[in-house]
């Protein structure tokens, strides 16, 4: 097995008032996320070359059985329908499988909630692999350079989908799952009959923070 570099990769907490999406909106001052708490949320990375022939990629697809891949490139040039693909990455969903993207090269954001539903922006950059895990509420953007080629990877025939909040996502499967895996201490509050209510915006509540 091939020992495999650490990510090393960059994460911070969003500012609440996003005016543009390409942006940072890091808080003031900026709070960083590491590896580990990326990891706590079941979100993992890993630095790799860059190139599609790199030997440790085999090595987690062999491992992973990632047996289907391609290659997404995002400029307005190469992605048919620009607009409203990119507006679709950066509405909040979660998909039934997990996502997997190796950044070939360009740059773009990752943004995943915490379990106190914060926004964390992950920043990846060439040689980034990133899974985001089956149910995990997340979106995508471009940052200012405006362009990323990275490879999706998945296990069997790819589903992509993306499942929106509010639109069926919270009583998926994928999601009940994630919760059970990832945020425990929620499931024991609803079994408790606490006072988990929906709200205005029609996301969960706050969940109370572990004494
Ligand atoms: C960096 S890959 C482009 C975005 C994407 O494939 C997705 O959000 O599902
Ligand atoms: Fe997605």
């Amino acid at each position: 097995m091939v020992k495999l570099e650490k990510s090393g990769i960059e994460a911070w907490y969003m500012k609440d008032e996003v005016e543009d999406q390409r942006a940072e909106n890091r808080c003031d001052p900026n709070e960083p996320v590491g590896v580990e708490e990326l990891s706590a949320l079941g979100v993992d990375s890993w630095k790799l070359s860059g190139t599609e022939d790199d030997k440790e990629l085999e090595q987690i697809r062999k491992d992973q059985d990632y047996n289907y891949n391609d290659v997404i490139t995002c400029s307005p040039e190469k992605l048919p329908n620009y607009e409203a693909k990119l507006k679709t990455f950066f509405e909040e969903h979660i998909h039934a499988d997990p996502e997997v993207r190796y950044v070939l090269e360009g740059s773009g954001y990752f943004d995943v909630r915490d379990k106190q539903d914060r926004w964390i922006r992950i920043d990846c950059k060439e040689g980034h692999l990133i899974t985001l895990p089956a149910g995990i509420f997340h979106r995508f953007t471009l940052d200012s350079s405006n362009y990323i080629k990275a490879m999706r990877l998945f296990q069997g025939e790819p589903v992509w989908t993306p499942i929106n909040r509010g639109e069926g996502a919270e009583e998926h499967d994928a999601r009940k799952l994630y919760e059970k895996a990832y945020q425990p201490s929620k499931k024991a509050k609803i079994d408790a009959g606490g006072d988990d209510k929906p709200v205005a915006n029609g996301h969960a509540p706050e969940v109370a923070a572990e004494a």
